[in-house]
């Protein structure tokens, strides 16, 4: 009864104006649409592009030849030196798997090795590696400084007429590596563009209407990030000359801070961060904890053998990095993961998926797939001393797990995908691209996950592990450490 006056108050104050009833805040799942929506406007491109001029003191490439040495200046190239680079390069190869083919269906195109020739002409002179640092590495993270990167010269390639490089990504060669540099020197040429393909997106860059599109001497310069998968189009005539460099963050890279973030007006990036927090504080989102699971765009190096997944933290491309630095500055914990997930035509779990995640590179195959005590004895233990958490994809619904795999699941933590897996993939070794600019190193790229462990909502927000009243809170993670199968 004591309700009733109030309503009536309500009732007189609004008879000038028909009071509106305010919306309903919107659903977990509607905030989790937003968020995903939000994350793909926030993909970069892959790639930053530009043109450099060429001075005469830089622009003269002195070769070797069968009989003996050439050269060409590059502000002024003759058509007939430019055949006697070609006739004096090797046929270029690439990777293919563990081996180093040569396969003109697939790649045709002239390769010099650094050892056969010399040009003083270099990208960091030009101030290029400070424009590609401050395009590709820190569009997003103007503050974020500390990140210094250093270019390898890698090859010459000639493109001549009927020349081309199918889809491919360029292998990595080590933890460090992140990118690819192409330098298009100033040839009369048609064809030859370079397309990338990322997450459904196709671009392409005219390498040849770069390099012509001063009246002085320039020469067009392609970054991008070597994950990404990209193709070098038929060059249709003249020759098409590139210098290559390999990209690396420069060791020892620092991580992300948090000090970057100024989004320019009309950015989605303001919306990142209130969308997350608006999130963790909906009720209704995993209220008994969970996490809360990105895909990350990119892919990343992992040497088995030596890869600390933490330190590729310090080592985020683009939108990664950017996600990574928003979670922080919520005051979350974002770890990076592995994921392997089982896809086996085991009746029980294809009706309720799980995934592992794995703090570390984990020898898959060790264990027997067959056999359902076998993995659930690996999934549920810490191996080689890896971190394995059970996860299951949570929508909100009360779940009956199945008698013979309860033990699994109730062990299994209730996960949100706001970017997913994407391959439904059940061991590490099929992640590995097929073709590689170079045959396959023991570094390979991953997949790599962006996780945030929340508590139940009820202590969500508590700092420092402490509850309202001030007594210290377990940390779910923690109490879970260690914990192996019974
Ligand atoms: O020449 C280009 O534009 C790209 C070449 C390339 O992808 C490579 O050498 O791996
Ligand atoms: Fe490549």
């Amino acid at each position: 009864m004591s309700e009733t006056p109030v309503e009536q108050t309500q009732q007189t104050t609004t008879t000038a104006a028909p009071q509106e009833e305010a919306p309903a805040p919107p659903t977990w799942s509607a905030r989790v649409d937003n968020l995903k929506g939000l994350l793909k406007q926030l993909r970069d491109l892959p790639y930053c592009t530009g043109i450099t001029p060429l001075d005469p003191e830089s622009s003269t490439l002195f070769f070797k030849t069968a009989n003996g040495a050439s050269f060409i200046d590059f502000t002024d190239p003759k058509d007939e030196d430019l055949s006697l680079l070609a006739a004096a390069c090797q046929p270029a190869s690439f990777g293919r798997g563990e081996e180093d083919v040569y396969d003109d269906s697939y790649r045709k195109a002239g390769k010099m090795d650094v050892t056969d020739f010399s040009i003083l002409f270099n990208p960091w002179a030009s101030g290029m590696l400070d424009t590609i640092n401050q395009m590709l590495l820190r569009k997003r993270n103007a503050g974020n400084s500390n990140v210094s990167i250093k270019a390898q010269l890698y090859k010459l390639n000639v493109y001549g007429p009927g020349s081309f490089f199918k889809s491919h990504v360029d292998t990595p060669r080590g933890d460090y590596m992140f990118g690819s540099l192409v330098i298009v020197l100033p040839t009369k040429h048609e064809g030859g563009s370079l397309v990338f393909r990322h997450d459904g997106q196709e671009c392409v860059f005219d390498t040849a209407a770069a390099a012509s599109s001063e009246p002085t001497p320039h020469a067009a310069f392609v970054a991008f990030f070597s994950d990404i998968e990209h193709e070098v189009l038929e060059v249709k005539s003249g020759y098409r000359v590139t210098l290559t460099y390999n990209l690396y963050f420069a060791v020892p890279p620092k991580p992300p801070t948090n000090l970057g973030l100024v989004p320019s007006e009309g950015d989605p990036l303001l919306t990142l961060k209130s969308n997350i927090s608006e999130l963790l504080a909906t009720p209704t989102f995993l209220p008994d904890g969970g996490y809360l699971a990105f895909r990350l765009a990119h892919k990343y190096p992992i040497t088995p053998s030596s890869t600390v997944l933490h330190s590729v933290r310090k080592r985020l491309k683009g939108i990664d990095a950017t996600l990574y630095e928003t979670c922080k500055s919520l005051s979350l914990t974002p770890n990076l993961r592995l994921l392997y997930r089982y896809e086996k035509e085991v009746f029980l779990f294809r009706t309720a998926p799980i995934s592992c995640l794995l703090d570390k590179y984990v020898d898959m195959t060790k264990f027997n797939p067959e056999d359902l005590e076998d993995l659930a004895c690996f999934l549920l233990s810490d191996q080689d001393q890896a971190r394995c958490r059970v996860t299951y994809a949570w929508d909100g619904k009360e779940k009956k797990w199945p008698e013979e795999l309860r033990h699994i699941y109730n062990k299994a933590v209730p996960t949100v995908w706001i970017v997913p897996y994407k391959s439904a993939l059940n061991t590490f070794e099929q992640k590995v691209e097929t073709y590689g600019n170079e045959a396959r190193v023991e570094t390979v790229y991953h997949e790599v996950y962006l996780v945030v462990r929340l508590k139940p909502f009820a202590t969500r927000f508590e700092v420092e592990g402490k509850n309202k009243e001030g007594e210290k809170v377990d940390d779910e993670d923690e109490k879970k450490k260690g914990e192996v199968l019974k």
